[in-house]
């Protein structure tokens, strides 16, 4: 895969099109804005060559160990055993099918702000790269209730009700993984003051992120989500299908994967893993992605247990999260160089 700055420009335009996503209904070819340099690591055919991702069962005991060797290698995993209710990611993915095919005017009345985050939009990475993404997403965070007010004034409450129910699941898993994650790292809750006894995080600033990625005549020019780390402590994602270069879907499956803060927390043990998110030329592919973060005022560092010099100096100053969040805004694939310890 192409390093970040390789695909990435110097110029950063902020204009309009790196907000608005294109009209996919009307769309019959991909535009020259859309068509990417040559991509080395589209699927290949045959799925031998793709190290298959770890799925792993949150009730098998040896769990914190499979999820530290996945975690020290690759910074993503699928779980199994994770106790969201199937008919709930059923409802959940009726309700963002039901967004994504509203009249595109009707999605645009809630277009995101230029250096906002919620709402309707291309991602906010977008605006890092020359070219345009082959996809459409909308974010939330907390009530998706004014946004949803606005795309169905007679009938939001539906799909309130699933969000909420879906966030609600979200943070009882969240909170599960973040005990065993911690636990994999020798760590406990004890170890971060902004995490509590089982895991939930108080004053969570966490997100949802809804992506759609329409079919596309050109599928191996094009990008649905540009490669980038998530700026989490760690994002769980649920996919419809097709899947990422390396993770195939196991159906009924969740893929986690590790983000800059619990990198930065395992004192660069975890590696916050690049991603990217392909398109296909018949499959019109949804993910859910759930951004399970700190409170803005968290101040994020390398776990004091895991900074044993010289074999294991501190990589990283401290910083709350609202600063690395900003400066991860600005300086997108380089904040967490911006942030080495001296
Ligand atoms: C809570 C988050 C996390 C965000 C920003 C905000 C809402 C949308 C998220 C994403 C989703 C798509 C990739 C990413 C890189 C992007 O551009 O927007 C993510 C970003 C981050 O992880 O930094
Ligand atoms: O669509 C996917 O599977 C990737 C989503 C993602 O990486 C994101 O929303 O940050
Ligand atoms: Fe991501």
């Amino acid at each position: 895969m192409q390093s970040v700055s390789e695909l990435s420009s110097n110029s950063h335009p902020s204009n309009l099109d790196h907000i608005t996503p294109i009209d996919f209904e009307s769309i019959k070819e991909v535009p020259e804005s859309f068509i990417w340099p040559l991509l080395s690591d589209y699927p290949s055919c045959n799925s031998a060559d793709i190290e298959p991702v770890p799925s792993i069962d949150l009730c098998d005991p040896k769990a914190t160990k499979l999820m530290r060797r996945a975690c020290e290698r690759s910074g993503v995993f699928q779980i199994t055993n994770h106790g969201i209710p199937t008919r709930l990611l059923h409802k959940l993915e009726s309700q963002v099918w039901r967004l994504f095919s509203l009249p595109t005017g009707q999605k645009l009345k809630t277009l995101r702000s230029p250096d906002g985050f919620t709402g309707y939009g291309l991602a906010n990475h977008s605006s890092f790269y020359p070219k345009l993404l082959w996809s459409e997403g909308f974010t939330i965070f907390g009530s998706p209730v004014e946004h949803a007010r606005q795309l169905w004034p007679q009938d939001y409450t539906n799909f309130c009700d699933v969000i909420e129910e879906y966030q609600k699941e979200m943070s009882k898993l969240s909170g599960r993984l973040t005990v065993l994650l911690l636990n994999s790292l020798g760590l406990t809750t004890d170890d971060l003051e902004w995490v509590g006894a089982t895991g939930e995080i108080n004053g969570a600033r966490s997100a949802l992120r809804l992506n759609s990625y329409p079919p596309c005549p050109e599928p191996t020019r094009a990008m649905g989500l540009a490669p980038h780390t998530d700026s989490s402590l760690f994002t769980v994602i649920y996919q419809n299908g097709v899947g990422w270069v390396t993770v195939r879907p196991v159906t009924g499956a969740l893929v986690v994967n590790v983000g800059d803060i619990l990198h930065i927390i395992s004192n660069g043990r975890f590696v916050s893993s690049v991603h990217r998110a392909v398109v296909d030329r018949a499959q019109h592919r949804l993910s859910i992605a759930h951004f399970y973060g700190p409170p803005v005022n968290a101040q994020l560092s390398p776990a004091k247990k895991l900074v044993d010099p010289p074999d294991h100096p501190i990589l990283y100053r401290t910083v709350t999260s609202q600063e690395y969040l900003a400066i991860k805004a600005k300086h997108f694939d380089k904040a967490l160089a911006l942030i080495r310890h001296a």
